[in-house]
């Protein structure tokens, strides 16, 4: 199993870390593919899954936090690179990504003003006007954007704040992540699958097979724990 990171153990030292957050209701191949992905190709030293214990914006989750939190467990396990951070699950606040943010910033402080990469599909980023300070992202980490089927990257397709704020601050090469701590924004292709998890419990809610979109130690586990069956 990996190393689960709580509030005071301390990022790993030296390198880019990439922070993964999202819903992972359940987690599939999709998040896997991305995080994996953005390591190679933005050269992370470490990414970082943050599961989100009560997220803000959307409808609550089918599976409560541990069990989510637990499926990203198994996913990620013989990942050396891949490690998971139980805070947001812990906490008994909504899940918002600036106070995790700034929590992670000042637990790198120890290890000089090292860059933090916030991983974003094309989707999320589009959102991002809707989050919560979301101007404040940027003193705090940089933005990788992966791109995502259905979700073109141009800042036509923005809304005219983030596509402001996009043109100021996207670079084409993601040497620049290593040159800040924060404040650019860059993306990356990634194998482009078209998965998701609001599929994925269509199909698991229909006893429709989901193998071969998420690891079969996830399928395994909701098996197990009768998760996504109809009421
Ligand atoms: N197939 C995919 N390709 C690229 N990015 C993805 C893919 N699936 C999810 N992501 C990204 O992973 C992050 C977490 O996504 P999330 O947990 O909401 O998964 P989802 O499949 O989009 O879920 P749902 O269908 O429930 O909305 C977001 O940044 C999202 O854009
Ligand atoms: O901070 C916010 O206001 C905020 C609003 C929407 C989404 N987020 C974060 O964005 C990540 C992806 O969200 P989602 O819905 O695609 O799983 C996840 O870490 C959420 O907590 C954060």
């Amino acid at each position: 199993m990996p190393p689960i990171s709580t509030s005071d153990s301390p990022a790993t030292a030296g390198g880019v870390t990439g922070l993964f957050g999202g819903t992972f209701d359940p987690v599939h191949l999709g998040h896997l593919r991305l995080a994996e992905e953005a390591a190679d190709r933005l050269g992370l030293s470490e990414v970082r899954w943050i599961p989100a214990g009560q997220p803000t914006h959307r409808e609550t989750p089918s599976v409560n936090a541990q069990n989510r939190l637990a499926m990203v467990q198994l996913a990620i396990a013989r990942n050396p690179r891949f490690t998971l951070d139980a805070t947001e699950v812990a906490s008994a606040q909504p899940s918002y990504t600036v106070p995790t943010l700034r929590r992670l910033r000042q637990e790198a402080s120890g290890t000089g003003e090292r860059p933090l990469v916030l991983l974003l599909g094309a989707d999320a980023f589009a959102g991002l006007p809707d989050w919560r300070d979301w101007t404040d992202l940027f003193a705090l980490a940089h933005i990788a954007i992966a791109h995502r089927p259905g979700f073109p990257i141009e800042p036509g397709n923005l809304p005219p704040a983030l596509a402001e704020v996009f043109r100021a601050r996207y670079r084409a090469s993601p040497e620049v992540l290593r040159e800040a701590p924060a404040g650019h924004i860059v993306s990356f292709a990634m194998t482009q699958l078209d998965i998701s998890a609001t599929q994925i419990r269509t199909l698991l809610r229909n006893a429709r097979s989901a193998r071969y979109l998420l690891p079969d130690a996830v399928i395994d586990y909701i098996r197990r724990e009768h998760l996504y069956c109809k009421e």
